[in-house]
């Protein structure tokens, strides 16, 4: 896959320094073994303004493929990841975060709490994983082998795709 990646942290407690930030260098880990250059990462406090000024800057300037974001996803009064990807989401893709929802089901029945979505900014797809680490890989396993043809064709492929 020879696309460009962000990886966006959530958490009130690695912003602070009060909590290791596991998540992110996990899916640095996966994303650069499925062949895609992580060219930035960040971590941000659970705060709308914040994670949305990240998000922007990730595809209005430095146009990635893709960003995952991990964590505020769930139901704490502070989990606001999904309410700030909305924000500046131009298109939906449902089909991601609805599948990581019914496979992850399988694993724990706390899956069906992640409040997360999917989309799409200018040529960059968003993506809102967990905060866990166990959570955030599990769902990524999930949706990666649909990513490569999904950013190809984001990115303008126009080859046909019918099996
Ligand atoms: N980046 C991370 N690295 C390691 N563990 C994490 C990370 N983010 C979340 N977790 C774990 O997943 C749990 C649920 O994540 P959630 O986003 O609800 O965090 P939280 O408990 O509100 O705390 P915080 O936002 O400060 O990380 C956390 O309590 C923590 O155990
Ligand atoms: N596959 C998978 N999805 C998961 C989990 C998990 O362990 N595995 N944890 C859930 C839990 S416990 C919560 S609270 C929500 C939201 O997590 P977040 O607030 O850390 O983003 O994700 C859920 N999604």
């Amino acid at each position: 896959m020879n696309h460009k990646a962000a990886i966006l942290t959530v958490s009130d407690g690695a912003a602070e320094g009060r909590r290791e930030d596991v998540s992110g260098p996990r899916l640095v880990q996966m994303l650069e073994e499925a062949g895609v250059q992580v060219i930035e990462t960040a971590v941000v406090p659970d705060e709308m303004d914040k994670i949305s000024a990240q998000l922007r800057l990730y595809a209005d300037y430095l146009k990635v493929s893709l960003v995952l974001t991990t964590g505020g996803t769930g139901l704490s009064r502070r989990d606001v990841t999904p309410e700030a990807t909305r924000r500046v989401l131009e298109r939906t893709v449902p089909g991601l975060a609805e599948a990581m929802r019914a496979e992850g089901l399988k694993i724990t029945p706390h899956a069906v709490l992640s409040r997360g979505v999917c989309g799409i900014r200018g040529a960059t797809l968003i993506i809102n994983l967990p905060g866990g680490p166990n959570a955030a890989v599990e769902g990524l396993k999930i949706i990666l082998p649909a990513l490569p043809h999904g950013l190809n064709k984001l990115r303008g492929d126009t080859s046909d795709c019918a099996r």
